[in-house]
């Protein structure tokens, strides 16, 4: 168990920044909570106050119902991992013995705490072949993961992640958010992460805590209730224009029709008959997407053109299983309208169309009209009955 609260945390900085304000938060252990908010409202304060990094002016931070301030530092972060953004890496150490660092300075034999960190590597998804290299000859996502390895080499309860991923371009942050959500759905770590950004904390957060000026906080709840019901209007803003479209990310899509889709090889292409307006998915020999053919490409082909001058590419993909916005993002996305759904292996499962995507999310959103307006009444019903009772 590692629960993390605040107690009525404040922090003055010595020149009169008031960098946070009576902050009352609870952390559940094994959970990812999530600071978010725009830049100097105190998230990183916060988070530096777990590991006694920084001080409160006034309140408690207790670890499991510990004052923090009673416990000495090196003993307190020997349990907690702390991740930053580019990794914080040695530059003069090999990835293998940045990793070990922290288990051989805790009194491991360096061959016992490499071997150890070799297993971390693939771990978090790096091949072993990079644990002689030094930080500088790795790639940003790379040193990354290399940090986030580092920070789990003690294999310590809490782990503190600093904008770690922040640094790296938005299609390797998409692959470290992963790696991250699995390698949480395996560790149960209590995780408390700091972001500027609202996808990130609602795709990563169990919880997350919205930070405002000077360093209030603005609302503490679960991603899609900070989505479907902003706390204030600086929440509101703060989630942004797109909030409806983000809080698809929290319903089911299983509802959603599949429809046949009509498919060809490449080499099926050339004798395609199509009508005006029609499309076909190309697929491989493993029935996974490759593209969208209309009749233009097919032309396009018969006179000579190759396939990839004459298609179009597939849109985003609709994994079955998967949530109303990769349903939705799959059918806007598609050339041809219609959203290609794939099974696990990746290969062909069927056709979305965009209008029943809406259509479910209106029947989703009727269902819960109606329990909501049966809990009112049967709420209010039951505080007339106590009213009369005698
Ligand atoms: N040592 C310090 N002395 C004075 N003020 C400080 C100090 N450290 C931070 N601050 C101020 O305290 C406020 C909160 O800073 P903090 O770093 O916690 O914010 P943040 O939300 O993490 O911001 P960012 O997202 O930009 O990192 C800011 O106004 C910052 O300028």
């Amino acid at each position: 168990m590692s629960t993390i609260e605040f107690v009525g945390v404040s922090k003055t900085y010595p020149d009169g920044t008031r960098a946070l304000q009576q902050l009352d938060l609870t952390i559940e252990s094994g959970s990812c909570t999530v600071f978010v908010g725009p830049s100097g409202c105190g998230k990183t304060t916060a988070m530096r106050m777990i590991n006694r990094m920084l001080e409160p002016s006034s309140g408690t931070v207790r670890l499991d119902g510990t004052d923090v301030s009673t416990v000495n530092p090196v003993r307190l972060r020997r349990g907690i991992g702390y991740v930053i953004q580019s990794g914080g890496l040695l530059p003069h150490r090999t990835v293998l013995d940045n990793i070990a660092t922290v288990p051989v300075l805790s009194g491991e034999s360096r061959p016992a705490a490499r071997a150890a960190a070799l297993r971390l590597l693939d771990r978090v998804g790096l091949d072993p072949t990079l644990a002689h290299r030094y930080p500088a000859q790795l790639s940003g996502g790379q040193q990354q993961r290399v940090g986030v390895a580092r920070a789990l080499a003690a294999d310590p309860p809490v782990l503190l992640m600093d904008e770690p991923f922040s640094a790296v371009d938005p299609v390797v942050r998409d692959g470290l958010q992963a790696e991250l959500q699995r390698l949480q759905a395996q560790l149960r770590k209590t995780i408390v992460f700091v972001t500027h950004d609202i996808d990130e904390a609602v795709r990563l957060g169990d919880r997350v805590a919205v930070f405002g000026r000077a360093g209030r906080l603005q609302q503490y709840d679960r991603p899609e209730q900070l989505l479907s019901a902003p706390a204030t209007d600086f929440v509101a803003e703060f989630v942004g224009r797109d909030r409806g479209y983000r809080g698809l990310s929290f319903r089911s899509a299983d509802a959603v029709p599949l429809h046949n889709v009509r498919t060809a090889t490449p080499e099926e292409l050339r004798g395609l008959r199509l009508d005006h307006g029609e499309w076909v998915l190309i697929i491989d020999e493993l029935r996974r997407p490759r593209g969208w053919i209309d009749p233009t490409g097919v032309a396009a082909i018969r006179s000579g053109r190759s396939v990839a001058e004459s298609s179009s590419a597939a849109g985003s993909l609709f994994p079955v299983g998967g949530d109303l916005r990769q349903a939705l993002d799959a059918a806007v996305s598609s050339p041809s309208g219609i959203g290609v759904a794939v099974h696990d292996d990746g290969s062909v499962a069927g056709g979305i169309d965009p209008d029943e995507v809406v259509a479910l999310l209106a029947t989703q959103r009727h269902a819960e009209d109606r329990a909501r307006n049966r809990r009112f009444f049967a709420e209010s019903e039951s505080g007339r009955s106590a009213g009369t009772a005698p």
